[in-house]
Formats: structure tokens, C-alpha cells, sequence
């Protein structure tokens, strides 16, 4: 979280560019999109399916690495989630395989599906409240003793970062109201926050809800399609990063 944390202060972004490559010439258009939007980027996000889904994808993962410039986490979307056994293989295909700084990982099956990622300088971002919709019937699950199953897991994570630090949430876009009262209950953890583009998570809401109170970062806001299919991925990412920037801008002058 430190990598990140600077990175968003010396790159000046909250961008997260999200890497799922389909179609034509993806080895060519995954350079062409870092190539471009790496200056503008806070992080990349890989999906792990996309390149699982082609005979070289582990190859590809593995040049991709090369390409990221030093400094930018890659953030390895795996949403991975299996017994601390299993799960600290999935963890060195990660961190040993790949060289990712960071993963994604789905929480049903407890800490110890958690916890063999917080590696030392690593970041794992566990998901509290996802983008997909219609609303949550499993995540909205009210519990006996208060609070939802979605606040339950930003809880947990909370907790556990006092002794592994490089915890994060997964919280999506499309949910202002979710993101804001998951921001309330975790003032301090940093959000990685999909749904905007393709999705069609609003932009400005999610700048609102999700920056820290504190230094009004926080949130890495992740877009994949939207770069991938834009006819000039650097464009489209320095576009998205001024708007970012200009709509943080505009949250800081009104807490002032
Ligand atoms: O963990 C994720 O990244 C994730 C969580 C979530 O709640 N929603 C979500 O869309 N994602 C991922 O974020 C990316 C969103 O892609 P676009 O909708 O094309 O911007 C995909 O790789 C999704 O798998």
C-alpha cells in the first residue's frame, strides 16, 4: 500500500488500468495500452481469466510484467479464494510466478483463504461489495448480530490490518450509497473500485464517496473496457485521470 500510496502522489492518479485483452492482436494492443497509459496509471489490473483463456496466457502475464514500468503495481486479479494450502500456491503463481505487487481475493472461505497474500509489500484487495448487479441477495444478507454480510467482511479485513497492513476492499462503482457508507466504516483502507465505464458506475459519485477524508486518496479506480476498446488508450486514460483529478479537486474546495 505504501507502492500505491506513492505512486498516486508522484503520478497524480487514482486511475487504475484494467487489462482484459480479447480479440485481435492482443499481445500488440496489451503493449500499445501500457505503453500509452502508463504515465496516467496508479496501477494495472490484469484479469487473470482473460489470459487463462488463451494457450500462452501464463507467458503473457509474464511479458506483461516486463512491460510495466517500474514502480506502477500490477495488482493480479485472480479473486482468488480456496484452504490456506491451496491458497498459498495461488499465491506463489502470483508473487513468485507472475512478480504481481498485489492480487484480488474472495473472502467465503475465511482468513486463511486470506491471509497466505499478505505477503511483506504486497497488496490484497478482499471483496466486500461487488459491482455486479442486481443488488446482492448474498452480500446484503442482514446478520443476526447487525450489519450485512458485505460490512461483516470490510470488518474482518479492518481488523486484520492492524497486523497485515497490505489489506485493501474490493467495493464496485455502481453503488455509490454502498461505497460511501463502506468508506464511513473504513476510513483508512484503500478501496480498489471497478464498475466505472462499461459498467456504468458514475464517476463523480464514486470520487464523492470513496476518497479518504484524510488525504483524499484511497480509492484506485479501475476501468478496462473503456481503454481497451478507445480508439487512443492514452487519451482516453489522461481524459479520465484530469476528470478524476478535476473531481477531487472540486470535493477538497467543498470540505475546505
Ligand atoms: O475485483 C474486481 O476487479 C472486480 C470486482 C467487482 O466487483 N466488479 C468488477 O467488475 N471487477 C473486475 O473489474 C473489471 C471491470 O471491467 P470493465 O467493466 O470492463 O471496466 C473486470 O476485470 C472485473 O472482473
Amino acid at each position: 500500500m505504501e507502492q500505491l500510496t506513492r505512486r498516486a502522489q508522484t503520478a497524480n492518479s487514482l486511475l487504475c488500468v484494467g487489462l482484459d485483452p480479447v480479440g485481435e492482436n492482443v499481445e500488440a494492443q496489451l503493449q500499445r495500452v501500457v505503453a500509452e497509459t502508463a504515465e496516467y496509471a496508479a496501477g494495472f489490473k490484469p484479469n487473470l481469466a482473460f489470459f487463462l483463456a488463451r494457450p500462452d496466457g501464463v507467458a503473457l502475464l509474464q511479458r506483461l510484467r516486463e512491460w510495466i514500468p517500474q514502480g506502477v503495481p500490477m495488482i493480479l486479479d485472480g479473486k482468488f479464494g480456496d484452504i490456506a494450502n491451496t491458497a498459498e500456491r495461488y499465491a506463489a503463481f502470483a508473487y513468485d510466478v507472475i512478480g504481481a505487487d498485489g492480487v484480488t481475493v474472495n473472502p467465503y472461505m475465511g482468513e486463511d483463504a486470506i491471509l497466505p497474500f499478505a505477503r511483506p509489500g504486497k497488496a490484497v484487495f478482499v471483496l466486500a461489495k461487488t459491482s455486479n448487479k442486481p443488488v446482492h441477495s448474498w452480500q446484503d444478507q442482514e446478520l443476526v448480530k447487525g450489519g450485512t454480510v458485505s460490512d461483516f467482511s470490510a470488518d474482518v479485513v479492518q481488523t486484520l490490518t492492524h497486523e497485515h497492513p497490505g489489506l485493501g476492499l474490493v467495493v464496485g462503482a455502481t453503488n455509490p450509497a454502498a461505497l460511501g457508507h463502506l468508506r464511513q466504516r473504513c476510513p483508512e483502507l484503500w478501496f480498489l473500485v471497478p464498475g466505472v465505464g462499461a459498467q456504468g458506475g458514475d464517476l463523480a459519485a464514486t470520487v464523492q464517496a470513496g476518497c479518504r477524508q484524510s488525504d483524499g486518496l484511497g480509492v484506485l479506480i479501475n476501468t478496462s473496457r473503456a481503454l481497451w476498446q478507445a480508439a487512443e488508450p492514452g487519451a482516453a486514460a489522461r481524459d479520465l485521470t484530469f476528470q478524476i483529478n478535476a473531481l477531487r479537486a472540486e470535493r477538497l474546495s467543498a470540505t475546505i
